[in-house]
């Protein structure tokens, strides 16, 4: 899994747990990002992490898309994140009623150099509010999923990871592990563009 991030590693960790086959080596590659849409972000990053390490890699990005913003700050969150800060992040929507948003996060997966990239994408809708809980990781304070009071800082951990966009992209990639663990090593790719996009209310949970 390549990350400059530790809190993504860690709750990804804490997501797929110990009862899977899949052993988890977390490498902290600094790779450049594309700008551009969260698909094609994702599949970068994952191919240029391939050339680097020369082994299966995960790589994921993850967006806040704001709905009043048709969809932005999207996957410079980070920066804009980094510059404004929370209360920064909620006055971007002081002119708009509609606080909606949402969490996106994109899995890529490659098994190798030359291979398919394969996305997961794991979305939870919400709301932008003033920051709740404590600063640990990112936006965190200042989302609140939809049917929950609390936002996702002030979440139980293992509440977040039951729910989270990270979870969900994570289940499409667990499935997609899955089924090649049960083919033995067969090549599933679909002949598509190599992308799986997931249903996340119908998938069974990890760990559960
Ligand atoms: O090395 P990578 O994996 O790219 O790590 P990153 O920190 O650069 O991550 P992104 O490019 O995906 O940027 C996403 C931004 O959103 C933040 N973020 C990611 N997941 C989050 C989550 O579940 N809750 C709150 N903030 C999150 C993260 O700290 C970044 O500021
Ligand atoms: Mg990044």
């Amino acid at each position: 899994f390549v990350t400059g991030n530790p809190r993504k590693l860690e709750e990804v960790v804490a997501i797929i747990g110990e009862n899977t086959p899949w052993k988890l080596i977390s490498n902290d590659v600094d790779l450049p990002e594309l700008q551009g849409e969260p698909d094609d972000i994702a599949r970068d990053k994952c191919q240029m992490a391939v050339e680097k390490i020369k082994s299966p890699v995960i790589v994921e990005d993850t967006c806040l898309c704001y709905n009043a913003l048709k969809g932005l700050p999207g996957p410079y969150i980070k920066w804009f994140l980094q510059k404004l800060g929370h209360k920064g992040l909620n006055q971007l929507l002081c002119g708009y009623d509609d606080k909606t948003a949402y969490a996106l996060c994109t899995i890529a997966y490659c098994e190798g150099p030359g291979k398919d990239v394969k996305l997961f994408r794991g979305k939870t809708d919400g709301t932008i509010v003033e920051a709740r809980g404590p600063h640990k990781f990112g936006w965190d304070p200042i989302f609140q999923p939809a049917g929950f009071s609390e936002t996702y800082a002030e979440m139980e951990t293992s509440l977040k990871n039951s729910i989270s966009h990270r979870r969900k992209a994570l289940n499409g990639l667990k499935d997609f592990l899955d089924t090649r663990t049960m083919k033995d090593g067969e090549n599933t790719s679909n002949g598509s563009d190599g992308t799986d996009l997931q249903q996340p209310e119908k998938r069974p949970r990890l760990n559960e």
